[in-house]
């Protein structure tokens, strides 16, 4: 069983929801990610989605894109960050989920890029622009490395469609809650809560909700209707803040009200 998936056993075991913190690699320097890493694991990450920066990334708001800069201003590459994971693998034994756009991938070689990534302990990838009609170029071989693609859906993804890509899915769905792009937010839509109910009746696997996440009310009434969270840009402001202790409160809040 893979690491992700046994991760959600657990949290079954101890009736608890997932809490998915997202970290920018190479932000505030690539040589802590490792220090970061164990510190999300200590305030009780089930699994942590680390950001390859991309000079071009469609999907993330500007708190994301800000570390993003930053992180390439520091000469951040996709091979210093699964150096990096190697390295915080001999401890860090969370679930660690590369999330990167296509082209770096691409341009890094795709089969070589699998195998890295297999050979630096990563759990799990997200490729947010890579459609299900398009999988087949790397799927299988993630597959065969056992390393899980997570894939996504959205408010605007048919029900149908939503089926078929649970039933594809490994690890978790990654339930998108807005139209739009990332970034802490205040209010969600209406219709998110039957949406997310929908959702958990076709999906065989664990339904996760990111995107706008920042606080503790929005994760109590989230997590009615969903098995978990992932939260980016509050995590990638604590650190870019260095406001560690508030966000060992912050996860720890969450814990108990998760509970
Ligand atoms: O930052 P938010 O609004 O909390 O959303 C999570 C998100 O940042 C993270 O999962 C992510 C960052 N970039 C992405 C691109 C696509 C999908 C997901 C992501």
């Amino acid at each position: 069983m893979n690491r992700i998936e046994q991760a959600f056993q657990q949290l079954n075991k101890e009736n608890k929801k997932a809490f998915v913190p997202y970290i920018m690699a190479g932000d505030g320097g690539l040589e802590n990610l490792p220090e970061r890493l164990a510190l999300l694991e200590k305030f009780g990450a089930t699994a942590i989605e680390v950001g390859v920066p991309f000079s071009d990334p469609v999907a993330d708001g500007p708190t994301i894109q800000r570390a993003g800069i930053r992180a390439l201003q520091n000469g951040t590459t996709l091979k210093g960050i699964l150096k990096e994971i190697t390295k915080a693998r001999e401890s860090v034994t969370t679930p660690i989920i590369l999330m990167t756009y296509l082209n770096p991938v691409y341009s890094y070689g795709i089969e070589t890029f699998v195998r890295d990534v297999q050979t630096a302990g990563v759990a799990g990838c997200i490729i947010p622009d890579l459609p299900v009609e398009e999988e087949e170029i790397i799927a299988p071989l993630l597959e065969q490395a056992e390393v899980e693609l997570i894939r996504l859906v959205t408010l605007t993804t048919p029900i149908e469609r939503i089926r078929e890509i649970s039933n594809k899915g490994k690890g978790f769905l990654y339930t998108v809650t807005v139209k739009g792009i990332t970034g802490t937010r205040n209010e969600f839509g209406n219709e998110l809560h039957s949406f997310l109910q929908a959702v958990k009746v076709v999906s065989p696997i664990p339904v996760l909700a990111g995107f706008g996440i920042s606080n503790q009310e929005q994760i109590k009434e989230i997590t009615k209707y969903c098995d978990g969270v992932v939260v980016g840009s509050k995590i990638v402001e604590y650190f870019a803040n260095n406001q560690l202790e508030e966000m060992e409160e912050f996860m720890s809040i969450y814990k108990q009200t998760l509970a």
